[in-house]
């Protein structure tokens, strides 16, 4: 493959997604050799480039065929998405899977010492945001009067500065709109990272390559939501510990040495084994309970 046909993917340089983009990318199985400061990337043992950018040029890299694939929040992508539908620009792009990082939703919050408040207070009002096409959508969809304020960044300090009179913010545990004394109310859309693609790709080497990390960003969603158990149960409360253990594949059984009484059992469970479940495990008679990660999945 020449220089021009390795695959291209834009991920954010450095921000709340970037470690994830970069630990996903090597779960993969691709290799990096990363340097602060650069912009692009070259991947040592596959024929892929990573573009690191900041997040809100990521759709328009990949809409435009500047890039292959991106992986960028759904928040950004959907405000980009209806900014270029509103300037009558092209905005398609695939979404190949949604990923298990970056989760946070944007909402509604207002000053505190105003209390709960219901939709027909914003009627009128100034709400700052970064995401103003997300927001105009919202209010529309509502039937609310109120105006949008673009702010880039700070958002969350607007109302206090006299900027407007409240936010439409990014939220994930809450402690930045309570450390600014906002309180929240509806939540216009929950994000998490996911991975796009320019739909009118069309090389057959990039689109084959595409193919073959797909199966593996399978595998790793799938190790991750599942873990490998191990323990030693009673012959005679088989069906009771079976019954206890999430997932559905039949577990492995296993004899063990100088005991009559008892089996082995393995299995691979689709979530993780809550204290509560071994401590009914344990009341059954189970013992020797293990519960590990798993690396990688292939079905
Ligand atoms: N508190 C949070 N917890 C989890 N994910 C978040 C949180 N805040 C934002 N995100 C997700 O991470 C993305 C990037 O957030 P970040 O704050 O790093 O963006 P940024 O400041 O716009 O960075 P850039 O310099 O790349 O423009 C957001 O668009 C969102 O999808
Ligand atoms: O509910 P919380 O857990 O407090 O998270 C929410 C905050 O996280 C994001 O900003 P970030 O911290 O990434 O910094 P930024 O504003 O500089 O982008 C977002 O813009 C909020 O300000
Ligand atoms: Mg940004």
């Amino acid at each position: 493959m020449s220089t021009n046909n390795r695959l291209r993917i834009a991920i954010q340089k450095s921000g709340r997604l970037s470690k994830d983009c970069q630990e996903l990318l090597k779960q993969l199985g691709v290799k990096l050799n990363l340097r602060e400061q650069r912009l692009i990337a070259h991947s040592t043992n596959m024929p892929i480039d990573v573009l690191r950018v900041r997040d809100d040029d990521i759709p328009g890299l990949v809409m435009d065929g500047v890039c292959d694939l991106g992986i960028v929040g759904e928040n950004v992508l959907e405000e980009t998405q209806a900014e270029r539908q509103s300037l009558n620009q092209y905005s398609e792009v695939l979404k190949l899977s949604k990923l298990d990082f970056g989760y946070c939703r944007l909402a509604l919050a207002w000053p505190q010492e105003l209390g709960p408040q219901d939709k027909s207070w914003f009627e009128g009002k100034r709400i700052a945001t970064t995401y103003p096409e997300i927001l105009k959508g919202y209010l529309k969809r509502e039937g609310i009067n109120a105006s949008a304020v673009m702010l880039t960044g700070s958002v969350e300090v607007a109302p206090r500065a006299g900027l407007a009179d409240a936010i439409c913010d990014l939220v994930s545990t809450g402690a930045t709109l309570e450390a600014n004394g906002l309180m929240q109310g509806d939540t216009i859309l929950e994000s998490n990272a996911c991975l796009i693609q320019n739909p009118k790709l069309n090389d057959e080497d990039k689109l084959a390559l595409i193919n073959k990390l797909m199966p593996r960003l399978k595998g790793v969603k799938q190790a991750k939501e599942s873990k490998y158990i191990m323990l030693h149960a009673p012959k005679a409360k088989l069906t009771e510990v079976c019954e206890l253990l999430p997932g559905t594949g039949q577990p492995t059984l296993l004899s063990l040495a100088g005991s009559d009484d008892y089996v082995a059992l393995h299995m691979v469970s689709s979530e993780t084994l809550f204290w509560e479940t071994m401590e009914e495990l344990k009341a059954l008679g189970a013992n020797s309970i293990l519960v590990m990660p798993i690396e990688k999945m292939m079905e």
